[in-house]
């Protein structure tokens, strides 16, 4: 019986679901929110000679299990829960080099209005105005939120999306992240330590990152007038003294980022057993 029991915990925890299949966090509303998938990076740290968002995982490339999440998962979970309160998202740009294009058109003919390209940037902030852009002009202003998305982060569950977004809702801007694990050293040349950060104060974020897209255009211009550096998308935000809230994730949203990524990728979908991704295969 306690076996029992443990098991069934065990799988509701993994579900995040109660015994009447009811998800354990709350949904929002997703009809304003669009999503940005990032898959115009070259992967060179990968070595594959290709880049890493193409690389099969699970038998098919790494980018489409976000794109499944966004366009069909996440859409039949909002449908699903919350008695019909919460919109599905309806919106979804892939960012994608012009050379590859030509292979997922009939993916992007499969959901007319919903599903459209947009051009990478030289950088990773040109790539994302290139995205909202879009995202803007398909939505027709319908979307407020966007939630920029790296396709090298194939493992963010349903549940990390629904709590940055009403994060987000709340706070005008919230990024998913996990306490550091490791101590984080800081060096000015590569060679020597400079100093320790405090451990207790550093996050490693990931995404869905969350924004308002009346923020985030705003925040675009003061990085290109005082030629900021960023790495990521909420960082705009704080360069305009706007607050970004913090969501707890999972440490297993990783990015695939080296070759040993990809094994470590294949055991936590083995391990949640989660539904094959099939229909864009
Ligand atoms: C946004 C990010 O995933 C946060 O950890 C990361 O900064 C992306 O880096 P990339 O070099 O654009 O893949």
């Amino acid at each position: 019986f306690v076996a029992k029991q443990h098991s069934e915990r065990t799988i509701n925890t993994r579900l995040n679901s109660n015994s009447n299949g009811e998800s354990d966090f709350s949904t929002p509303d997703m009809g304003d929110v669009g999503f940005v998938l990032l898959a115009g990076g070259t992967g060179s740290r990968m070595k594959a000679g290709m880049p890493k968002q193409y690389l099969p995982l699970r038998g098919v490339p790494v980018l489409h299990h976000s794109l499944d999440l966004f366009l069909e998962k996440l859409v039949d979970h909002c449908k699903s829960n919350n008695k019909g309160t919460s919109s599905p998202p309806e919106n979804v740009v892939l960012v994608m080099d012009p050379l590859y294009q030509p292979e997922y058109q009939s993916i992007v003919d499969r959901y007319p209005g919903r599903l459209e390209f947009a051009n990478p940037g030289v950088e990773r902030q040109g790539s994302v105005e290139n995205g909202l852009n879009k995202l803007v002009e398909m939505s027709k202003g319908k979307c407020q939120f966007v939630a920029i998305h790296d396709s090298a982060r194939p493992l963010v569950t349903i549940e990390e999306i629904c709590n940055v977004v009403v994060d987000a809702k709340e706070h005008g801007a919230a990024v998913l992240g996990v306490p550091c694990k490791a101590t984080i050293k800081e060096s000015e040349d590569g060679s020597f330590v400079a100093r320790t950060i405090p451990r207790s104060k550093l996050w490693e974020v990931h995404t869905p990152q969350v924004i308002k897209i009346e923020t985030l255009l705003k925040g675009f211009k003061k990085v290109a007038a005082e030629n900021l550096e960023v790495t990521d998308d909420v960082s705009v935000v704080e360069a305009l003294g706007e607050p970004v809230k913090l969501t707890r994730g999972e440490y297993t949203n990783l990015k695939i980022t080296t070759p040993e990524d990809m094994d470590v990728a294949e055991a936590i979908l083995e391990d949640r057993k989660s539904k094959p991704v099939n229909m864009l295969a």
